[in-house]
């Protein structure tokens, strides 16, 4: 038996997200979440594919190990398990690969030993990453794994983008950069808007603005990468659900000298309670929507704010690109609320971008084109779909399709 299947994993601060997929049409086998792991209301959604009942399991999972096991025994009640020999691999999102993983990368001891020392870089992100995948090997030890980085598709970037404009010395002594992060879902969803254009990938110049939780912008020509607005850590550029993006960085002193906090109560300020949680309470879009509707100032606040910042980043990697053939918006925020595309390209027709009313608010799924007929710069909306391309590249790696 030819073995078809890959089980995608991506670990976050508290959360694993989870995909089983057949590499022989992409369908999924099964599709699930692990939320809120290390509290007393954790939750496991767990849907089988094709039609299948969603089953639910509450109450604590104490950790990504046992978030795993418990992924597991969801996957084994299907028939699905992970000793399963059409099982061909685990791909596993990993946020930080730093500079030296610029491909997806198959995982032993010396990788797992890197993406360690990585942690200062991703403290939020790297050991979760790091302990499903110890988890995963734990129970397929003899099963090739994959290592998928967020940061891969952005080595490309020019070193005047990816350079800060500190003393070189002490930067690299503490391999201060400029990684970016979303890069699956940024090479995954530029790839897809070249199709949607009808021409090659390398033809094409592209602004995509991936937000989701997490928020980014990338300046893509002919298929790579020239520029992003995550930094050092995803807590640079844009404005984001709980994340601040672009600060002077002196607001950290001036917190700290002035107003008493320390560094690590500065790093959660900035992380979990800024961006539009920040400013207005809330970090989902539909319900600053639903307040903006009522009348709220402090949502309409956060709103503008969001807004203003990323009209900026489309300027600005106009700009970079010298000519832009499409400006794509993808993941939660960016798939769904047609008020942010509308605002976002607001006042932009000088630069060519449109975006036509009825296209934009139109329900409809799949890639699709939301500039006016005949427009200078194709605005599009184009579904990213990370599980897949982590899944792809992960197969591809371990010789799938070709045996
Ligand atoms: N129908 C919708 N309208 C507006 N915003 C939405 C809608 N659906 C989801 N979102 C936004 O998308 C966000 C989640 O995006 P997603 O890409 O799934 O994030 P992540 O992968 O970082 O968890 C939500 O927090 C919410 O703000
Ligand atoms: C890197 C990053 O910001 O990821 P996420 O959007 O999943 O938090
Ligand atoms: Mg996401």
């Amino acid at each position: 038996m030819t073995a078809t299947r890959v089980l995608v994993i991506n670990s976050g601060s508290s959360s694993v997200k989870y995909q089983l997929l057949d590499m022989r049409d992409h369908s999924r086998l099964a599709v699930g979440l692990v939320e809120r792991i290390g509290e007393r209301s954790s939750r496991l959604r767990h849907t089988p594919g094709r039609g299948g009942e969603v089953r639910e399991r509450t109450g604590p999972i104490a950790d990504h190990a046992s978030a795993l096991k418990s992924v597991a025994e969801e996957l084994a009640a299907d028939g699905l398990g992970l000793d399963s020999p059409e099982l061909a691999a685990i791909g596993h999102r990993v946020v930080h690969g730093g500079k030296r993983f610029t491909e997806p990368t198959v995982i032993d001891e010396p990788v797992l030993k890197e993406i360690e020392r990585l942690i200062p870089v991703a403290p939020l992100h790297n050991p979760a990453n790091l302990t499903g995948i110890r988890t995963a090997l734990a129970l397929r030890p003899d099963l090739p794994q994959v290592a998928v980085f967020d940061t891969a598709f952005h080595t490309t970037m020019p070193e005047a983008a990816a350079r800060y404009a500190i003393d070189v010395e002490t930067a690299d002594a503490h391999r201060v950069r400029r990684y970016g992060f979303h890069g699956t879902s940024h090479a995954y969803v530029s790839r897809e808007t070249a199709k949607l254009l009808g021409r090659a990938p390398q033809e094409v110049n592209v602004i995509v603005l991936h937000l989701g939780n997490g928020a980014s912008a990338s300046a893509v020509r002919g298929g790579r990468c020239v520029d992003t607005s995550m930094g050092l850590t995803p807590l640079e550029g844009l404005v984001m659900g709980t994340r601040s993006g672009d600060v002077d960085p002196a607001v950290v002193f001036h917190l700290k000298r002035v107003g008493g906090m320390s560094a690590d109560e500065i790093d959660v300020l900035l992380n979990t309670r800024s961006g539009l949680v920040g400013l207005c309470g809330d970090n989902d879009m539909r319900e600053i929507r639903r307040r903006i509707d009522e009348g709220d100032e402090r949502a309409q606040l956060a709103f503008d704010v969001y807004i203003h910042r990323l009209k900026k980043y489309i300027g600005a990697y106009y700009a970079v690109l010298g000519r832009v053939d499409a400006v794509v918006f993808t993941a939660g925020v960016g798939e769904n609320a047609a008020p942010v595309r509308e605002a976002a390209l607001a006042g932009l027709e000088g630069l060519g971008l449109e975006v036509d009313p009825a296209l934009n608010t139109a329900r409809a799924d799949g890639p699709r084109v939301i500039s006016p007929e005949g427009a200078r710069v194709v605005v599009a909306v184009v579904p990213t779909d990370e599980e897949l391309e982590i899944a792809t590249q992960t197969y591809a790696l371990v010789g799938g399709g070709s045996a």
